[in-house]
């Protein structure tokens, strides 16, 4: 899954940086954004940003993730909009020192200065009292108590874990249990229904009031995200038609489009 970063393995970052004398500045600010309308349309630019040196006000990056170099090539200068793109940037050419395209490297990663979901909601603990508040109701429940009957006494630890692992915290699930592909191999045969899958997203909901989770909008529109995410892949891998999926790492969740309010 790449919703963490939104780029995929064949993606590529291309820098440009210029060395502009300050009186042709602000008219190279200007063009650059006319010509991001060209990048902003293009569906083989994944992101860009120019930035200015602070301490020498005269050097620019110019950084552009393309969906892969051959996309930038023969794609976006092929299109429509590359000749409306190279028309404001032209005047411009003469100022590069560099423009080369870079590729990731395993080096990468986010620093702390936003928490995780995991952090948010209260560590390993919060999601301890989540499961076992949420289980507590399943047991009771008149549509899911059939579907968990005979439940295994460390099922809802082992779902606290993989939550925890899901929301940024330690990646307990996957050291003690196995990764995504054991985690959705659980729900094959199991023929879950949308009424089921609904009561469980309720009932998740309620078991996370009961338990003290983080009521704030970001927090609980991220949580509900990958509630409603996880449920579903859960009903079309104990469909039918479900296939063993590829093993692949533990989902990485994060913030939606809305960072964590930090007054
Ligand atoms: C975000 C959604 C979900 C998550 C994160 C999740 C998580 C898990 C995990 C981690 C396990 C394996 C537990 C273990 O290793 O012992 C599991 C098993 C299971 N899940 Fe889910 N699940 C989800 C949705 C659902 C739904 C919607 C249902 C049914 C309505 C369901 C029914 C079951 C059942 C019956 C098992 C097997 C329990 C057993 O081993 O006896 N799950 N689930």
């Amino acid at each position: 899954m790449t919703a963490d970063t939104g780029t995929t393995a064949s993606t590529v970052i291309e820098y440009i940086r210029y060395r502009i004398p300050e009186e042709r500045s602000a008219e190279f600010l200007a063009a650059y954004t006319r010509a991001a309308a060209q990048l902003a349309a293009s569906p083989h630019c994944v992101d860009y940003e120019l930035t200015r040196c602070e301490e020498d006000f005269a050097h620019f990056v110019l950084r552009i993730t393309w969906t892969s170099t051959q996309d930038h090539l023969e794609g976006f200068r092929t299109s429509d909009l590359f000749p409306a793109f190279l028309a404001e940037i032209r005047p411009y050419i003469a100022d590069i020192e560099e423009m080369r395209h870079y590729q990731p490297t395993s080096v990468r990663g986010r620093g702390s200065a936003v928490p995780t979901l995991y952090t948010w909601a209260g560590g390993a603990e919060a999601f301890s009292r989540l499961t076992e508040a949420f289980y507590a109701k399943v047991v009771k429940d008149d549509l899911l108590a059939p579907v968990f009957a005979g439940l295994a006494p460390e099922h809802a630890e082992h779902v606290a874990l993989w939550l925890t692992e899901v929301f940024g915290g330690p990646p307990a699930y996957s050291k003690t249990q196995g990764g995504h592909g054991h985690m959705v191999a659980k729900h094959f045969g199991r023929g879950i229904t949308e009424p089921q899958r609904r009561r469980w997203v309720g009932l998740i909901q309620d078991a996370a009031d009961e338990a003290g989770l983080p009521t704030d909008a970001e927090f609980r529109s991220a949580f509900l995200a990958y509630i409603e995410w996880g449920t579903r892949l859960a009903v079309h891998f104990s469909g039918p038609d479900a296939e063993s999926p590829a093993e692949q790492p533990v989902p990485l969740w994060n913030w939606g489009a809305a960072p964590p309010y930090q007054g």
